[in-house]
């Protein structure tokens, strides 16, 4: 099988992959590099934890040996972790090239920011609602001339839906030069294939895994089916029973909401497991404490949102629990995705409560794998059931003394104090951005109908009996709510 040197990557960057342990290259690495040295935009599909990150990282690295100057590429990604983490791997592979980065996130202070910004460092690695901020308020700096825009977890950042990065991107987008090498990655690319391939200005290289299943062979992934009611106290079991087995251990624990995240990770720590949260409510200085302290194993439990659901490698994490049934497939797949990376064994357990059924049959269609029932003996979770539900309210009461809610939009106003924005402004920003997205989506509506119109009146006009009038058949329509 070729090796990193039969790719087109120069001895140097060779041997940095060898020093950093990367002995042959993965498929996807295989696929994509020869291809994005050859000046193709390129969209790669492989299973989680199979080196997309590389396989980016090691040809743009390539060419700046080739061409040295900045703003040379800029990589989006959805969250601060993963842009931290994607800038370590630039940082490790491009050490012998005196590489200068930047990561440009949200939580982190905007002076310091721009004022890198403003060195030309060859790599930004930037989540889009931080860079558009800088896009908008300085001209410090310029993304005109970078050779590469690279979107890691590309379905994510273009997902329209609560928390959407689409007004940003709009902003970054409008920055960056036509003429440039655009690379997508994600485990979960091809449901959102038409707007990526938008993106790409030339005939994009399209690589996609070759496997009937979309998870990786070494993941053992289970289902457990407990009544919601008494859900903590199989979680509780779980854990108890894998520190029993196991010397060396460490488990990431999904979860929905921020608060939930809070209660269970406050209820652990009652049971004395050495447990710490990750949610999207902490200050940032806390949430990287967090990740730090769990990748050293310092907390052998990391209790996580969706925020940490897809990108982070973390190689000691043995055992995925999805505390809920992921409401899509695809969070499913990266969740379980966290464990059984880069070719080492993994275990994925998911709480199913009666509510989840068809979320489960989802999943298994979506894989193309059924997923087995995991054995537990009921006698052992019944004996701390009680003790389990006495904890958990005794949580959720001193977390709602401590006005958990409220406190968010404190945190919120801080952050921006400490960030140099101004809460108002930034809320009355936000009302702007929001209205201007309706307007576009009313546009967007009315456009859609009177084409529908056109098209029936051509077709009466081509000979056919008129239909009802349109008014006559919208009220037939079930009730339209307000546009
Ligand atoms: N050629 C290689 N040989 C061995 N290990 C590799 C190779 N390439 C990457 N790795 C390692 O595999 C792990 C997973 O890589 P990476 O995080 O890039 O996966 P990914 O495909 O981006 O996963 P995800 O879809 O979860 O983001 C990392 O620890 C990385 O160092």
């Amino acid at each position: 099988m070729a090796g990193f040197a039969e790719l087109g990557l120069s001895s140097w960057l060779v041997e940095q992959c060898r020093q950093m342990g990367l002995k042959q290259p993965t498929p996807v690495q295989l696929g994509c590099i020869p291809a994005i040295l050859e000046g193709r935009d390129c969209l790669g599909c492989a299973k989680t934890g199979s080196g997309k990150t590389a396989a980016f990282v090691l040809p743009i690295l390539q060419k700046l040996s080739e061409d040295p100057y900045g703003i040379f590429c800029l990589v989006l990604t959805p969250t601060r972790e993963l842009a931290y983490q994607i800038a370590e791997q630039f940082r490790v592979l491009g050490k012998p090239l005196g590489l200068k980065d930047c990561i440009i996130v949200g939580g982190m202070d905007m002076v310091a920011q721009a004022l890198e910004l403003s060195r030309k460092p060859h790599v930004v690695i930037a989540t889009p609602g931080r860079l558009a901020d800088h896009l908008r308020s300085s001209n410090t700096f310029s993304i005109k001339k970078i050779r590469f825009l690279v979107m890691d977890e590309a379905d994510r950042l273009l997902e329209q839906g609560c928390t959407d990065f689409t007004v940003d991107l709009e902003v970054i987008l409008a920055a960056v030069p036509a003429r440039r090498q655009t690379l997508l990655f994600s485990a979960t690319l091809t449901d959102t294939l038409r707007e990526l391939q938008g993106l790409a200005t030339n005939q994009p290289f399209f690589w996609e895994a070759q496997a009937p299943v979309r998870t990786v062979e070494q993941l053992d992934q289970r289902y457990l089916l407990v009544p919601e009611k008494v859900k903590d106290a199989y979680l509780v079991h779980l854990i108890q029973n894998f520190q029993d087995e196991h010397e060396d251990w460490s488990i990431i624990i999904f979860t929905n909401t921020c608060k939930t995240c809070q209660i269970l990770c406050m209820m652990l720590r009652k049971f004395n497991f050495p447990t710490v949260a990750l949610h999207s409510m902490m200050k940032q200085k806390e949430r990287f404490a967090a990740l730090a302290k769990f990748k050293s194993s310092i907390y052998r439990i990391l209790i996580a949102t969706d925020v940490a659901s897809r990108g982070l490698d973390i190689p000691t994490v043995q055992v995925v629990i999805n505390h809920n049934t992921p409401g899509l497939p695809k969070i499913y797949i990266h969740r379980v995705g966290r464990t059984a990376r880069a070719g080492r064994q993994g275990q994925a357990i998911t709480l199913v409560t009666q509510y989840d059924i068809h979320l489960v049959h989802a999943i298994e269609e979506q894989i193309k794998k059924k997923l087995e029932e995991f054995p537990v003996e009921e006698a052992q979770v019944l004996q701390i059931l009680t003790q389990v539900n006495v904890v958990r309210r005794e949580c959720e009461i001193k977390l709602e003394a401590a006005n958990f809610d409220e406190k968010k939009e404190i945190n919120k106003r801080k952050q921006m104090i400490l960030e140099g924005k101004d809460p108002d402004l930034e809320a009355k920003r936000k009302a702007e951005l929001a209205k201007i997205k309706q307007k576009n989506r009313r546009f967007k509506e009315k456009v859609e109908q009177t084409l529908q119109r056109q098209k029936a009146s051509r077709t009466d006009r081509r000979g056919r009996p008129p239909r009802a009038r349109p008014e006559a058949s919208l009220s037939l329509a079930p009730a339209q709510g307000p546009a």
